[in-house]
């Protein structure tokens, strides 16, 4: 019998991007506190680490099912760049990656309840980020779309600032559906 799919997560770009690929699935949010990456964390170990979490939270609670999470985060060199915690720090974030390529990490778990069973993966992808005027930049700010997303923007928002470069548009968005696609059949026997 196939295993009901479980989306473990809040995010409405996550329920969208599943829903528009055709998966059925509930939705089932985490409610995990996300810790500030431990020194010297990748964005890859991070975005996979928080990605299990969120999975194993909802599988210890629900006990069946398979359970998929993730996580998106930003990364400019060493340093991650989770949600902006205010204004400051979203602006904070858009200054630091003005100019440049920025990378984005999505971690991906998915975890079969019943059988403590779980494959985590991670998708990278590079996002090429345009210099603001200071009036574009304020403006913005302004508009408070930055509230809830990784590296304060979001690229399905078609902000003339930033462009997809390298690499999957979905992973960028929350959740990279042709890795998504490729875990399922690489481990049917998590599904069944
Ligand atoms: C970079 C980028 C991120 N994002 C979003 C995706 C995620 O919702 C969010 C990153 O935060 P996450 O912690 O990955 O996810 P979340 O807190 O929104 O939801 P949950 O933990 O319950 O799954 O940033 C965009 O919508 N567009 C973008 O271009």
């Amino acid at each position: 019998m196939q295993a009901p799919l479980i989306l473990a997560s809040a995010s409405p770009r996550r329920r969208e991007l599943l829903l528009e690929a055709g998966y059925r699935f509930e939705v089932d949010p985490s409610d995990v506190v996300e810790p500030d990456p431990a020194p010297g964390d990748s964005p890859v170990e991070y975005a996979i680490r928080l990605a299990w979490r969120k999975a194993h939270a909802v599988a210890a609670r629900r006990g069946a099912g398979l359970i998929l999470a993730a996580d998106t985060v930003c990364a400019v060199g060493p340093e991650i760049l989770n949600k902006p915690i205010d204004r400051a720090d979203a602006e904070r974030m858009i200054r630091l990656q003005e100019g440049r390529d920025t990378e984005v990490v999505t971690g991906l778990c998915l975890y079969r309840a019943d059988r403590q069973a779980w494959v985590g993966a991670a998708e990278r992808s590079i996002v090429r980020f345009r210099p603001l005027t200071d009036v574009e930049r304020a403006a913005y700010l302004d508009s408070n779309r930055w509230e809830g997303k990784s590296g304060g923007y979001g690229v399905q928002d078609r902000d003339p600032f930033v462009s997809v470069s390298r690499g999957s548009f979905s992973n960028v968005v929350g959740l990279p559906m042709e890795r998504l696609a490729g875990l399922l059949a690489e481990f049917p026997r998590l599904a069944t």
